[in-house]
């Protein structure tokens, strides 16, 4: 979705794509390479808010952007028993992850963040999500998938991840990378048109 965009999407994942296409939005990806380090003691929550401000300010100050454009930016991190998950580094991060959420229930956090030259709005979601036990056969077979990878707490909901989720209370698409209805809200208070208020959804 190229030409005449309304929004600059700050995000290299296919998935944030995806979602906003789903609402029908005009847009344009320019990806932020950030660092994704903690600061001390810093809370999940501001963690995820930061970091997803950080990703639409670092887009909204570059050069390749069309100065009119406001820009999205976004994060997603898992917190199971108070700790932190990103996306694994290799393998055996990977398996320590999915065992913490084996038979768990745990919150999968995502902040989205709008900003143009005069303003700057963040909205937080909050789902928690809940696993069955896994078995070492589960992971293993799993984690040879390739699906973990790439993705915070080392699984998608939206894919074969999806056979290990007894239950999901909240945002579904936040749990994917993008909550739609934070979102759409969002887009609004910066007169980025969704499909919706075009009249008729793109074909
Ligand atoms: C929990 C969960 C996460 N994820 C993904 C969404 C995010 O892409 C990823 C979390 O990593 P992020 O650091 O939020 O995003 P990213 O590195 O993929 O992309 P960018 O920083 O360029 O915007 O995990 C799923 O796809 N499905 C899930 O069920």
């Amino acid at each position: 979705m190229n030409t005449n965009p309304d929004l600059i999407l700050a995000s290299a994942s296919p998935r944030r794509s995806e979602l906003l296409r789903q609402l029908g939005v005009r847009f344009r990806v320019l990806t932020a390479d950030i660092d994704e380090t903690p600061e001390l003691n810093e809370k999940p929550e501001q963690y995820v808010q930061r970091l997803a401000r950080e990703k639409a300010q670092t887009i909204l100050r570059s050069a390749q952007r069309p100065a009119h454009l406001a820009v999205l930016g976004a994060d997603t991190i898992v917190v199971c028993d108070g700790q932190l998950l990103g996306k694994p580094a290799d393998a055996d991060q990977a398996a320590a992850m999915l065992s913490q959420l084996s038979a768990h229930t745990h919150r999968v956090l995502t902040a989205v963040c709008v900003c143009n030259d005069e303003k700057l709005q963040i909205r937080l979601s909050d789902t928690e999500v809940t696993f069955r036990a896994l078995s070492a056969h589960d992971t293993d077979c799993y984690i040879r998938s390739g699906e973990p990878f790439g993705k915070a707490g080392a699984y998608a909901v939206q894919g074969l991840g999806a056979a290990f989720v007894t239950g999901i209370s909240g945002s579904y698409s936040g749990v994917v990378g993008l909550p739609l209805f934070e979102t759409a809200q969002l887009l609004k208070e910066f007169d980025v048109p969704t499909a919706l208020d075009r009249g008729c959804p793109d074909e």
